[in-house]
C-alpha cells in the first residue's frame, strides 16, 4: 500500500482549472462539524472532497484518455450475454446478503456520477440471436456520463464530478447539499424525520424512502437506511441527555460525526475481513482502526505509552491527517472496482426467524425494487427481513452469475426513465470514462500483467471463453471481466486481488486524509460520550439496540457479515470450505 501512495494516487485538477474551484469560506462553526456538502474538511483547501469536486485516477493521467476506436470492441452486450448472463444463481458462502446490500449502501456514500445526459448516448448494436431482438429493440442507447462544464485543457483526458460528497460522511443519509439535508431533518432536538411508526417518511411522487441518496432503491437499501436513521436519532437522545444545552443542530451535528464513524468503522473492522476471510487480513483491517498494538492487548495499551505516534501502530483515528502529497478524492478506478452487481441474487427465500427457516417463501429480485421496497419492509417486517439477510447467501463475484433482473431493467421517472441492461452498461462505462483495461490497470498496480488467458483464471474453460470474445488479445480484457474471472483467489478472498490492491489503497485513504478521523477525531469534536458510542459499535450490537428479538440469532456471530448460522455451528466444523 505504501507504494502505491506513491505511485497510485493522481489529481486530475491542473492549475489552469483549479481557478474555476468555488470560492469558499469556512466560518467557525465548520471547525467541529461536517459540513452538507463536503466543504471545510481541509481548511487549507475547503473545497477539496466536497459534492462536485473531480473524480481522482490511480492510473497515470496519461494513461486515461478514451480509446474512442476500440469504444465497442468487444461488444459490450456480447460480453454481457456471452460471459456475464447468470444461467444458475452462484452463491457467495463465506459471506450473507447483508455484506452485499451494506456494499451498495456504502458506495452511496461514496461515489456518484450523477444523472445521465439525456440528449447524448452511445448506440449498442445488438448481435442476430438476441432476445431483446424478438422485443422490436435492435440497438442499445447506453447514455454518456454527464461531462465535467469545467474541464479546460481539451489536451488532457475527460474529467467527471462526484454528485456525492467524496469523503467517509454518510452522505447517503444526509444528502450531499444543505437543501436536501433541511428537508430530511426534523429541526428538533437534532433528530432525522421518521414517521409514527419509527420508519423513513416516504416521498409521496415517487414511492421511495426520502433519505440523502435514493436511487438504486431495493430493500436491503431500505433496511439499512432505516437503521441507520434510528441509530442517528438515539445518537441524538444519548448527546441531549449529557449535554441539555446543546441545539438542534450542534446535536444534528454529533450525531452525524458519530453515526459516519460508526460505518466506517464497521466497514473497516467487519465487513472488509468478511470479505477477505483471511486471518493476515483480519489483523490488517483491524489495525486500520484500532492499531497493530491493540492486537496485542493490555501489553499493547501499554507500549503505546512508550513508542512514537504511528497510525500503523496506533490505529488511524486519532493518528495525523496525511494526504500523501495529493489532494482527497476519490477514483475513476475506485468506482470500476466497485461494479459487484454479481453480488445481487434474483431470488430472496425469505426465512422466518422462530423457525430458523426459510418459509417457502421467495421474493424476485424486481418485486423489492424501487418504490416496491418500502412495501415490502412494512409487510414482513425489518426483523425477518435483517434475519433472512443474515443467513442468506449474495450471488459470487465471478463470471455467468449477473443478476438477469437488471439486465433487463426499466428505470424510474427519477433515473430518467432509461431502460438498462446493467452489465453492458457497466462494461461500457469504463471504456468511456477511461479506466485502463484490466492489464493496463495492473500494470500501474505494480502487479504483474497477464501474458495468456491462462495467466487470468485456472479454469481452462473460462480461459478459452476469453480468449475468444477477445479474439485472441489478453490486452483488450476489460477491467471488470478480469477481475470476475480472475482465479485462483487468495485464501478467503470473496473478490479479484487486482480490486483489493485498490481497496486496501482507497480504505485506508478515506480514513487518513479526512480532518475528522484523524486530528479532529477527539472528545473537543466528538464528545466522549460520542467516541465511547463508536468505540463500543460492533454490527451486531447496532441491529440489537433496535431489533432485540435477534438477539438469538446472533449469539456466537462474530462478523454479522458472514452467514450468522455457519458462526452458530461448533467451531471444528465452522471452517472455511465452500468459499469463494
Ligand atoms: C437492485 C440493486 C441495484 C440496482 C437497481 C442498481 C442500479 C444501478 C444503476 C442504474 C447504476 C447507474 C448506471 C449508469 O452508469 O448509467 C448503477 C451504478 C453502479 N452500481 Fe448499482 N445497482 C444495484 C446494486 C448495486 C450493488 C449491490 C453494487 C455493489 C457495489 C452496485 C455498484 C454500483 C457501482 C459501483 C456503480 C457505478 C456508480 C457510478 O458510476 O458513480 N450496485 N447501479
Amino acid at each position: 500500500r505504501q507504494v502505491l501512495e506513491k505511485s497510485a494516487l493522481h489529481d486530475t485538477y491542473t492549475t489552469d482549472d483549479d481557478k474555476l474551484k468555488p470560492s469558499v469560506t469556512c466560518p467557525d462553526s465548520t471547525l467541529h462539524a461536517r459540513t452538507a456538502d463536503g466543504s471545510c474538511n481541509d481548511l487549507d483547501d475547503p473545497t477539496m472532497g466536497m459534492r462536485l469536486y473531480r473524480f481522482g485516477r490511480n492510473a497515470p493521467i496519461e494513461k486515461t484518455f478514451v480509446d474512442n476506436i476500440n469504444l465497442l470492441k468487444p461488444n459490450p452486450r456480447h460480453i454481457s450475454n456471452k460471459l456475464f448472463k447468470r444461467k444458475e444463481f452462484i452463491p457467495a458462502t463465506s459471506i450473507n446478503l447483508l455484506a452485499a446490500a451494506w456494499l451498495q449502501f456504502q458506495t452511496h456514500d461514496w461515489f456518484d456520477h450523477g444523472l445521465n445526459q439525456r440528449d447524448n448516448h452511445i448506440s449498442v448494436p445488438l448481435f442476430g440471436g438476441d432476445e431483446l431482438q424478438k422485443r422490436g429493440i435492435h440497438s442499445l442507447k447506453v447514455f454518456r456520463t454527464v461531462s465535467d462544464p469545467y474541464q479546460t485543457r481539451k489536451d488532457r483526458p475527460k474529467t467527471f464530478r462526484n454528485a456525492n460528497t467524496h469523503w467517509w460522511d454518510a452522505s447517503q443519509l444526509y444528502g450531499s447539499d444543505a437543501e436536501t439535508q433541511l428537508a430530511l431533518r426534523e429541526m428538533k432536538d437534532g433528530k432525522l424525520k421518521v414517521t409514527s411508526s419509527g420508519l423513513i417518511p416516504l416521498d409521496k411522487k415517487t414511492g421511495v424512502e426520502k433519505t440523502g441518496f435514493s436511487n438504486n432503491w431495493w430493500v436491503g437499501l431500505s433496511m439499512l437506511h432505516n437503521l441507520f436513521t434510528r441509530e442517528h436519532n438515539v445518537i441524538c437522545d444519548v448527546m441531549k441527555a449529557k449535554y441539555p444545552d446543546m441545539t438542534d443542530q450542534e446535536l444534528f451535528d454529533k450525531a452525524r460525526l458519530v453515526n459516519a464513524a460508526v460505518m466506517s468503522k464497521l466497514h473497516t473492522v467487519e465487513w472488509t475481513p468478511a470479505l477477505l476471510y483471511n486471518d493476515i487480513l483480519d489483523v490488517g483491517m483491524n489495525s486500520n482502526w484500532f492499531g497493530l498494538l491493540s492486537q496485542l492487548g493490555d501489553f499493547g495499551n501499554l507500549l503505546k505509552r512508550f513508542l512514537p505516534e504511528n497510525y500503523v501502530l496506533t490505529g488511524i483515528p486519532g493518528s495525523a491527517k496525511d494526504l500523501h502529497g495529493v489532494p482527497y478524492s476519490l477514483t475513476e478506478e475506485f468506482t470500476a472496482v466497485y461494479r459487484m452487481h454479481s453480488i445481487l441474487p434474483d431470488i430472496i427465500h425469505l426465512q422466518d426467524i422462530k423457525s430458523a427457516k426459510r418459509t417457502g417463501k421467495t421474493y424476485a429480485l424486481k418485486d423489492i425494487l424501487f418504490s416496491k421496497a418500502s412495501k415490502v419492509v412494512e409487510k414482513q417486517g425489518m426483523e425477518n427481513l435483517f434475519y433472512t439477510f443474515g443467513v442468506e447467501n449474495p450471488g459470487a463475484l465471478v463470471l455467468h452469475n449477473y443478476p438477469n433482473t437488471i439486465r433487463d431493467l426499466q428505470l424510474p421517472e427519477t433515473q430518467n426513465a432509461e431502460y438498462v441492461d446493467m452489465a453492458t452498461v457497466d462494461v461500457l462505462r469504463d471504456r468511456e470514462r477511461g479506466v485502463p483495461r484490466y492489464n493496463e490497470l495492473r500494470r500501474h498496480l505494480n502487479m504483474a500483467p497477464a501474458e495468456t488467458f491462462r495467466d487470468i483464471t485456472d479454469d481452462p474453460k473460462v480461459a478459452e471463453e476469453l480468449e475468444e470474445m477477445y479474439e485472441g488479445d489478453v490486452e483488450m480484457v476489460d477491467l471488470l471481466v478480469g477481475c470476475m474471472a480472475e482465479s485462483p483467489r487468495p485464501t478467503g478472498f470473496a473478490f479479484s486481488d487486482t480490486a483489493f490492491r485498490l481497496f486496501l489503497l482507497m480504505a485506508t485513504r478515506r480514513l487518513q486524509a479526512d480532518r475528522f478521523y484523524t486530528d479532529y477525531y477527539n472528545s473537543a469534536t466528538y464528545t466522549q460520550e460520542g467516541l465511547d458510542w463508536v468505540e463500543n459499535a460492533t454490527m451486531s450490537s447496532v441491529l440489537l439496540r433496535y431489533f432485540p428479538s435477534l438477539e438469538g440469532a446472533l449469539r456466537g456471530v462474530t462478523n454479522a457479515f458472514r452467514p450468522w448460522k455457519l458462526q452458530q455451528e461448533p467451531a471444528d466444523s465452522a471452517g472455511r470450505e465452500g468459499e469463494l
